[in-house]
């Protein structure tokens, strides 16, 4: 990709294993609504290409896609507790006013962060926990019906209905990923849920890295690791995009150590994009898992599991 690559929401915990993954491989215009302090810019990124904006400022958002060729769009309220007048604004409304000025502006590919959430309804009863197991053999694939669990989820259904309109009526090629559970070194510690859909920071970032490289027309993939536990299958990912996850929950124990005859090889050298180094972006080094900003934007999601949120 020689034309600049927006990244939206690139202060959060997916913009950051993003950006510590690939920060180097492409020009970023970063967006975000909170000024990105230095340790969060990979070094290449000048203030000019820095917009601290809301997404729901059309002036602002028509500014930052002006001759990008990718978009990469997280920000968001990642809330599954969020209540509908805030997902509504940041999810549904910016979500909106990123993909219409995406394709007014010719942008050619356009990543959307969508959720687990979005189908978080087909986990009834009687196929829990079970679903959560690795020998259930039962598989969502990205081609079933959204069937969201929560608002929050119904604005992630709907941000993928918009990259379809989107699509459809501009040609921009559009991918929306449904994200499981990003945490950083190690799967959710004691989570069944949490590790059948474990995104670890390397593989996410692969993940997007192959969004802005691979061809495609309009694609619903998931967002997970090489995860033995899963319900969600990663074929259409493998298939349309080129993924090819290095990481899998089944190499730690359920309260998250790595095992000790885990593969510490798999995948290794078959892609570049670094293993889950801290530095490569600044980033913090104390960083020690995916929990919320210490000052976030919105309140805590009092569900989300203590050190994996
Ligand atoms: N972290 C995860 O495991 C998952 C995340 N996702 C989705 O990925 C995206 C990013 O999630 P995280 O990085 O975890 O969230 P986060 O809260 O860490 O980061 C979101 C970023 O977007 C910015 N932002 C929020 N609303 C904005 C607005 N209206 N205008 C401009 N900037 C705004 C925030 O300042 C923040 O830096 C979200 O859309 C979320 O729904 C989906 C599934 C799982
Ligand atoms: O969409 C999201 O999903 C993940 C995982 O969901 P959970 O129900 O297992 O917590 C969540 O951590 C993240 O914050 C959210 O944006």
């Amino acid at each position: 990709m020689d034309e600049p690559v927006l990244l939206t929401g690139a202060g959060g915990r997916v913009g950051q294993a993003i950006l510590r993954g690939i920060g180097d491989d492409y020009d970023w215009r970063l967006l975000d609504r909170e000024p990105l302090p230095a340790a969060k810019v990979p070094s290449g990124v000048t203030d000019a290409d820095r917009y601290v904006a809301d997404i729901t400022d059309e002036r602002a958002v028509r500014e930052a896609v002006a001759d990008v060729g990718a978009v990469i769009h997280l920000a968001g309220d990642p809330r599954k507790t969020a209540p509908w007048d805030s997902v509504l604004r940041n999810n549904i409304d910016g979500t909106q006013v990123v993909l219409r000025a995406a394709a007014e502006a010719g942008v050619e590919k356009f990543a959307f962060a969508s959720s687990n959430h979005a189908v978080g309804g087909y986990e009834t009863d009687e196929r829990t926990p079970d679903l959560y197991r690795p020998e259930d053999e039962y598989r969502l694939d990205g081609s079933e019906l959204p069937r969201p669990g929560n608002l929050y989820g119904v604005s992630k259904a709907a941000g993928e209905s918009l990259g379809r309109f989107y699509h459809d009526e501009f040609g921009m090629s559009v991918v929306c990923v449904r994200i499981g559970n990003l945490t950083k070194d190690h799967p959710p510690r004691e989570y069944e849920r949490g590790q059948a859909m474990w995104l670890s920071h390397r593989d996410c970032a692969h993940l997007f890295d192959r969004c802005l490289r691979a061809t495609y027309g309009y694609e619903v993939v998931y967002g997970i690791s090489n995860n033995d536990r899963r319900y969600y299958s990663i074929e259409r990912a493998r298939e349309a995009l080129g993924y090819d996850p290095a990481d899998n929950s089944a190499d730690y124990t359920f309260e998250g150590e790595p095992k000790p005859d885990r593969d510490t090889e798999t995948n290794g050298g078959r892609y570049a994009v670094g293993a889950d180094s801290s530095d490569a972006a600044g980033a913090d080094s104390t960083d020690a898992g995916d929990a919320a900003p210490a000052e976030p934007n919105f309140p805590t999601d009092p569900d989300a599991p203590s050190d994996d949120a």
